[in-house]
Order: C-alpha cells, then sequence, then structure tokens
C-alpha cells in the first residue's frame, strides 16, 4: 500500500505524528509537506494530493488541517475522491466497510495525537465491504461522470 500525506500549517506536528506511525507499520509513503513556519493555504496541499491518489499513484491519502474540514472540502472537488472527515474510530472503520473512503481527513485542533494515530491505523486496516455500498459508491460515481442515475 503507498500513502500520501500532507498538511497545512494547522495540521504540521499531527502530520509529523502520523508519519511515525506509518513508518512504525511500515507503510510505503510520501510526504509532501508543507514546511511551512508560516501560515499556507490548505488547497494548495490537499487537492495536489487527492490528484495523486486519483491517478492511481497512490492507494490512499492523508490530509490535516486545522479542523479537517477545509482538507475535506477541497479533496472532494477532486473526482474519484471519497475523502472522509473523521474524528473517532467507529466512523473510520465504517467508512472504510461502507464508503470505501480514499482519503481520510484529521483537526489538529478538534482531537489528540494518541487518537489520531488510533483513526488512521484503523481506517488503514479496515476493508470495503462491498455488497450494497457497492451500489451506493456506484451512484457517486455516476454523478462524476454526469451519467443519470
Ligand atoms: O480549513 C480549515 C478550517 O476549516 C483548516 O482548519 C485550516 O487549517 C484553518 O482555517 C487555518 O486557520 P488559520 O487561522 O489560518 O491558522
Amino acid at each position: 500500500m503507498k500513502v500520501i500525506l500532507a498538511s497545512d500549517h494547522g495540521g504540521m506536528n499531527l502530520r509529523k505524528e502520523i508519519g511515525s506511525l506509518l513508518e512504525e507499520m511500515q507503510i510505503e509513503f510520501e510526504d509532501i509537506g508543507c514546511d511551512c513556519e508560516d501560515s499556507v493555504d490548505y488547497p494548495d496541499y490537499g487537492i495536489p494530493a487527492a490528484e495523486r491518489v486519483a491517478s492511481g499513484e497512490f492507494d490512499k491519502g492523508i490530509l490535516i488541517c486545522g479542523t479537517g474540514i477545509g482538507m475535506s472540502i477541497s479533496a472532494n472537488k477532486v473526482k474519484g475522491i471519497r475523502a472522509a472527515l473523521v474524528h473517532d474510530v467507529f466512523s473510520a472503520k465504517a467508512t472504510r466497510e461502507h464508503n470505501d473512503s480514499n482519503m481520510i481527513t484529521i483537526g489538529e485542533r478538534v482531537i489528540g495525537a494518541g487518537l489520531a494515530r488510533e483513526i488512521v491505523k484503523t481506517w488503514l486496516e479496515t476493508d470495503f465491504q462491498a455488497g450494497r455500498h457497492a451500489n451506493r459508491i456506484g451512484k457517486i460515481t455516476k454523478y462524476e461522470t454526469n451519467e443519470t442515475l
């Protein structure tokens, strides 16, 4: 599995923590920044990361900003991306099983590093259940490709 990791200035510390987790889990990943002391704009990191997941270069992506919301909005503008904003372990599992989310977004200003690590670990280790959930994702994909439902 190949993972891309990005944040704005509001998510930089948690991004480094999640990078350490990925190393511990021996998961291949690329950290595209930011390397910012100053303020940056989350779409400048979230959209390029999402494009690289949508293209198939990476299997999954993890995006962090202050709340996770800006990154979620940005990533979900990219066709083929299902970015889930998650701040609890139950949702981390459910969004893999039900939504086949290919990106997760987290807010460094919302939860602590310990919970964020549990969330990411659960999210990476949970498989999509397909079945009825695949039909629902198929409808989203159809809408994205301008087909009628
Ligand atoms: O997009 C966000 C809010 O939905 C992110 O949390 C950003 O990190 C945040 O807006 C940055 O805020 P700042 O006051 O510029 O540090």
